[in-house]
């Protein structure tokens, strides 16, 4: 049997007190046999603005050499959402790394849906302002709790995602995420459990929460969800730093591929 802990906090632009929250979780979460953590989306900070957010990308070398350190000393692998540079000096990746228990970096990709947009009382966010997006669908990634499809937050809204990892082999699908508060209260659970639904795979959907500074706020309600769609865990309404435990069991997911074959009732003669 493998558990997953999925994690939720409030992360500010004070990188060493981030970086505190996520190795206690670690702690926490090794304690109780747990194979695999997943933090949420921008956990090494969130900056108060686009040259900050810069500066802190630039300047921060510790943060992931850090998490790989607990990587090895509590024997877990890590999903984590960070900043990385980028080719072009005002632009930064919005980067989904996994680590393995033996603090290799196995994986890295690059969100690949930008959040543009101006929607009635919530703030205005431009992310391609000052970041660039990846062109690359990472192959789903071997890890022991199943084989792992990458994405990030927004590209939640794109199911043509979450399927091609799905045809690729996925068996869970992760989205380390910081929902704005207005469109999570209308559209978190839903996504979620629809592309865990649609794709017989687990959801591990690690979540952001509370108010980071004065201009931006997450809404939380990291959960793991079954391929039935099932919630199976989720972590509570409080902005203090919590995870949530669920078993991942592959033997469910094959037995639920095999009972109803939906990849293989797609009408492919008819849809590209
Ligand atoms: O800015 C950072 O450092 C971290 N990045 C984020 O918080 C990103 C870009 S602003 N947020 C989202 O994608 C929210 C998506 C969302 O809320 C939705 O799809 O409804």
């Amino acid at each position: 049997m493998s558990y997953a802990a999925v994690t939720q906090f409030c992360g500010t632009n004070a990188i060493a007190k981030n970086l505190k929250i996520c190795s206690e979780l670690i702690y926490n979460v090794a304690q109780r046999g747990v194979k695999m953590v997943f933090f949420p989306e921008a956990s090494d900070f969130i900056g108060i603005n686009n040259e900050e957010t810069l500066k802190l990308t630039k300047e921060n070398n510790f943060f992931v050499d850090e998490l790989r350190k607990q990587a090895i000393n509590n024997n877990v692998w890590i999903s984590i959402g960070v900043h990385e540079t980028s080719p072009t000096p005002k632009h930064i990746y919005n980067t989904h790394l996994i680590i393995s228990s033996d603090g290799e970096i196995v994986s890295r990709y690059h969100k690949l849906h930008l959040f543009d947009i101006n929607i009635k009382d919530s703030p205005v966010l431009l992310e391609s302002s000052n970041t660039l997006r990846g062109d690359k669908i990472i192959d789903p990634v071997e890890s022991p709790i199943g084989k792992i499809g990458m994405m990030i937050c927004y590209d939640l809204r794109f199911p043509e995602l979450s399927l091609t990892l799905r045809k690729r082999g996925a068996e869970v699908l992760t989205y380390p995420s910081a929902f704005t508060i207005k469109t999570g209260m209308a559209h978190w659970d839903v996504l979620l459990r629809a592309r865990a639904i649609e794709t017989q795979s687990y959801v591990i959907a690690s979540a952001q929460i509370g108010q980071h500074n004065e201009k931006r706020a997450s809404f939380g309600s990291a959960m793991i969800i079954d391929p039935w769609g099932t919630v199976l865990a989720r972590c509570p309404e409080t902005t203090k730093p919590t995870f949530a435990l669920a078993e991942i069991n592959l033997n469910i997911l094959k037995q639920l591929r095999i009972n109803m074959p939906v990849i293989e009732h797609r009408r492919k003669d008819l849809f590209e």
